[in-house]
């Protein structure tokens, strides 16, 4: 199982390392455009390999993409983030033109790939992809559902006083600061609904902190998350890898599904060695469905800047 990373930066190397943690993969290649950066991100990663208890292979290539050839998997983190203050949709023009440049010379060297988009804004750019390589739907998968969804759960942790692991819980919709639809009404502590034991404005403010978690870590740290960002695309490439059939919102191609069209949004999805397998359709309530509405238009009117 080979996988490429575009993008040695903080959040394409957080993804190598957890993916070789994880110690499914024979192969990684991190690419990147800087000079020497992803061979030294690599050589760095392969230097924990005896620590960590890993085997795989992690080498990086200085913009040549012909050490990605066949790759099963490519994830493409390559691009600039967001500084404090500024929306993910605001990297737009510096980023569509990265996304474009980098998936067609993926699919030179690897015609088979499946592609998980991780540039911001992300579900705009996984719907460039879509428009401009020809790939099959189920080969194109934006990550960003897992990542809100993992901060969703943290959040309610917090306001649980319990451990992450007792929660369950989704966000589907756009991943904007303004655009995500945490499912506080599925929400569960072990199998319990949340709502027996948080109040309607508590339930409302852990929506609020995850919706605004990407921009709260942006302001701390000066630049995006890496950590959780990494974790969540590795679970994706291990889904897939591993054939898990596990389900993740991810950001797809919607032709109908949830009453909407040609955008690409998150919804629970399954995934396995064909990619995004199958969109799961769960039934939204009234106030859901306007969130949701309200959440693709808003990715559309980001699509509109799109030169597509
Ligand atoms: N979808 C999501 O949930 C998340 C998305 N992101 C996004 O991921 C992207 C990367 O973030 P970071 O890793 O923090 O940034 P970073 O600046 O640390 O790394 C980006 C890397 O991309 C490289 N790069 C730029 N143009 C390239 C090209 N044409 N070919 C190959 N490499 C190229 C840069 O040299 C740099 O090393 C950003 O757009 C960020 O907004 C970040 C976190 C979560
Ligand atoms: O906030 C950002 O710009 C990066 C990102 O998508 C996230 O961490 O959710």
């Amino acid at each position: 199982m080979k996988v490429t990373i575009v993008g040695a930066g903080a959040v394409g190397a957080s993804c190598a390392e957890y993916v070789a943690i994880k110690n499914f993969a024979s192969e990684v290649v991190l690419l990147d455009i800087k000079e020497g950066y992803a061979e030294g991100k690599a050589m760095d990663l392969m230097q924990t390999a005896t620590l960590n208890g890993f085997d795989t292979k992690i080498t990086g290539s200085t913009n040549d993409y012909s050490k990605t050839a066949n790759s099963d998997i490519a994830v493409i983190t390559s691009g600039i983030p967001r500084k404090p203050g500024m929306t993910r949709e605001e990297l737009i023009g510096i980023n569509a033109g990265i996304v474009k440049e980098v998936s067609a010379n993926l699919i030179k060297h690897s015609p088979e790939v499946t592609i998980i988009v991780v540039s911001n804004p992300m579900d705009t750019m996984t719907y460039l992809v879509h428009k401009t390589t020809g790939l099959p739907k189920n080969k194109i998968i934006g990550m960003g559902g897992a990542l809100d969804s993992a901060r969703f759960k943290y959040r309610l942790s917090e306001a649980l006083e319990c451990p992450p692991s007792d929660v369950d819980g989704m966000v589907i919709g756009g991943h904007s600061d303004t655009g995500m639809v945490p499912l506080t009404r599925l929400a569960t502590r072990n199998s319990v609904p949340v709502t027996a034991f948080l109040s309607e404005d508590r339930l409302n403010q852990v929506a609020e902190d995850t919706k605004v978690g990407g921009a709260t870590l942006t302001k701390l740290l000066g630049t995006s998350a890496w950590y959780a960002p990494g974790a969540a695309v590795s679970g994706l490439v291990q889904a897939i890898a591993c054939d898990q059939k596990k389900m993740f919102p991810c950001s797809a191609l919607l032709e109908g599904e949830y009453g909407l069209n040609d955008l690409c949004i998150g919804v629970p999805a399954i995934l396995g060695k064909d990619g995004l397998e199958k969109i799961v359709e769960i039934q939204l309530d009234d106030a859901e469905k306007a969130k949701m509405k309200e959440s693709a238009e808003g990715v559309k009117k980001t699509n509109g800047l799109l030169d597509v």
